[in-house]
This record gives C-alpha cells, structure tokens and sequence, in this order.
C-alpha cells in the first residue's frame, strides 16, 4: 500500500525538479481515472477532497476508495489531501479518515467566505501543524486571497472563496510576509495568492503578467528556495473542453485558464503542488453531454461515464507529463508516517530559512 505524506513527495519533486498535480475527486470515476493516468505514467500522484467533497461522497467511501486505489495500484505513490481545510476540526477529522496531509486554509476565516488576518491565519495554522506533525502528516498553508486581479473580485464560483471585492494587498501574497508566514508556522507548503481563482472564469483574456503575476512566484522562491510552492486555480481551461462542451448543448461563455507553459515556469521556481479540478470537471462533463446528444436513446450510466473517465485520464496524463511528474513513482519509496513523525520531533523538516 502505497500512501504518501505530502512532504515526501515534494521532497522529492524538488530534488528531482518537477511538479505534482493535485486532483479533486468526489467520486470513483475520478479516482479511477486519476490513477490510470498515473499508472500509464508511472506517475506518484496527489489525489484531494475538498470539504464538498467530503459531504458528497462520505468519509467513510472517500477512506475505501483511496485503501482500493492503493490496492490496485500498489506501485503508485498516492497523496491523500484535504483541499481548503476550513479550521483545525475539518483538518482532524480528514486525518481520522486516512488523509496523509491537510491543507488549513487560514487565508478565509471559518466561514470559507470572509478574509481573515494575520494573527488569525498564523494561530490557526499553527494549531494545525504542531498536531499534524506529531503524527507525521503534513500541512499546507496559504497565505495572500485567491480572486482576479481583472476584476478584484474574490472567487464564489464554487462556494469557497473571498466574498466581494479584494485589494491588490490582499490579492497578491508579499514576499517578507511569505518569510515570516512559513518560519512561524512551519507548514509543509505554501498556496499563495497571485492571480489565479478556482473554477473556469479566471482571466477574460490569454492572460499577461499584470493578470497572472507570476513574478510573486518568483519573488517568493528567491527568498524562500526551500519552500515548496502551491499554485491553486490552476486549471487551463482547454479550448478544446470549452469547444465540446458549447458543441452539444452547452452554454459556457469564453474563457481563458492558466497556460500550462505558466505552471512550467513556476515549476523551475519552486512551484511543486499544481491543483487542478475544473479541467477534469469540464473533461468528463464534455463527454457525457456529447454520449448523450448522440445517442438520445441511452440510459445506461456506464456508457457515458466511461468515455468520461477516458478524457479525465488523458487530461491527467497530459499535465503528468508536462509538470515531470511522469517516470517518478518508481523511484519514490513511501516512508511511514511514524518514521515522519520522528523527523519532525528530531527538527529535522524545520523550515530551512537563510
Ligand atoms: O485550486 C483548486 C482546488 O483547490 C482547483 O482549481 P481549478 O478550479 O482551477 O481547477
Ligand atoms: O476549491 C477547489 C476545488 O475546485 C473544490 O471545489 P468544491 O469545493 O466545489 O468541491
Ligand atoms: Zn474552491
Ligand atoms: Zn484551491
């Protein structure tokens, strides 16, 4: 069984300079296409729920399905991730569920609607790794509000995020806080905040760097080499998706992502965790709709959500190969979270800040 601690994995995937993405799931057909995608790769991979999730699925059939794609694959290193912890309660009871790492979202208070402040974000994620890390699972940390620096609007699309408008402060993550934001709380990787939001409506044009400002990636990686970066809202919103969706029956207004060529950059400056759900959404919703224009007659959920699992996995295939992440998983041998907990008790995964 092939369960991997977040650390690990961009441990390695900075050694080595790649990226892993990070994908939603709610239910089996993602999983199964996700880890097809990893098999064909030879691909470690970073399977995440969000709290949606959690409640769509049950925690109890989110803990099965991931024991079941361990089994199947037992040479696929998996990453079982909570994505957008929303306090300290939902981040233990993930860990109960089998979640080798959480994310605290301190960025938005409790309410996942409202942005909070520095003092709240540093105590609550502190609480939060000094008792993961006991127990050897890791944290991700986000510091800076994700939303569009078009429009200054936070991002409501899928029920999490900032509510009304941000200022560039809030919008863009600042370097010396970046600093001050791991030494305290000594997360294991860092989501920061530079023009990029969840769901499909990102940017209204291909966008430039005073829309997606990826020199705050670079800024940050300066001065925190070691540190490994998250990139939330990383879908790219494929022409092609938005193409077949709108070609039967679909009304998606034009759109633009964040090109892969972006993430690539950001992955030679430190970006290791890219976190992707709209794409695979939009992958599967383009073929159930195109399965059922055609055959009007169907009825059968297999013969629509397999053609929809197939375009899941090419998309999965395709970012594993484009972030490196291809080729990695037989070199990775997971470690035990008690060996984990060691090292962090020893200090020896304390943030290394010059
Ligand atoms: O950041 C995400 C999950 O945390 C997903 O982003 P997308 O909506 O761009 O896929
Ligand atoms: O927030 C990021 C993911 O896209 C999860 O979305 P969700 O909250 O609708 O499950
Ligand atoms: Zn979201
Ligand atoms: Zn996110």
């Amino acid at each position: 069984m092939a369960r991997i601690t977040l650390r690990q994995l961009l441990d390695h995937a900075a050694e080595h300079g790649y990226g892993v993405p990070a994908f939603n799931i709610n239910n089996m057909e993602q999983a199964l296409a996700i880890m097809a995608a990893a098999d064909a790769t030879d691909a470690p991979v970073i399977i995440q729920a969000s709290r949606g999730a959690r409640a769509y699925a049950h925690d109890v059939m989110l803990k099965h399905m991931m024991d079941a794609v361990t089994e199947i694959y037992p040479h696929i290193p998996v990453c079982v991730h909570l994505d957008h912890g929303n306090n300290a309660a939902t981040c233990m009871t993930a860990i109960q569920a089998g979640f080798t790492s959480v994310m605290m979202d301190g960025s938005l208070r409790e309410d996942g609607k409202t942005p909070a402040d520095w003092t709240y974000n540093v105590g609550v994620t502190k609480t939060v790794t000094d008792m993961a890390h006991l127990g050897g699972i890791s944290v991700e940390g986000e510091l800076g509000v994700l939303g569009s620096l078009e429009t200054g609007m936070g991002d409501k699309e899928d029920g999490h995020g900032a509510e009304g408008k941000l200022s560039h402060d809030q919008l863009l993550t600042d370097p010396e806080e970046a600093v001050k934001f791991v030494r305290e709380t000594k997360v294991d990787a860092l989501a920061i905040a530079m023009g990029t939001s969840h769901g499909a409506y990102k940017f209204s044009r291909k966008p430039d760097g005073a829309i997606l400002a990826m020199n705050v990636i670079e800024e940050i990686h300066r001065r925190l080499p070691q540190t490994h970066l998250v990139m939330h809202g990383s879908s790219s919103v494929p022409q092609d998706l938005q193409d077949i969706i709108n070609q039967y029956g679909g009304k998606m207004p034009q759109t633009w992502g964040v090109p892969v060529e972006e993430i690539q950059h950001g992955i030679k400056n430190g970006v290791r965790k890219i976190n992707i759900d709209t794409d695979n959404r939009m992958a599967m919703t383009g073929q159930i709709r195109r399965i059922l224009a055609e055959h009007p007659g169907e009825f059968d959920p297999r013969k629509y959500l397999k053609p929809a699992m197939e375009a899941m996995t090419k998309l999965c295939k395709d970012r594993l190969e484009q972030f490196g992440t291809a080729g990695q998983a037989g070199k990775i041998k997971p470690i035990p979270l008690a060996d984990m907990a060691r090292r962090y008790a020893a200090g020896d995964l304390d943030p290394k800040i010059a």
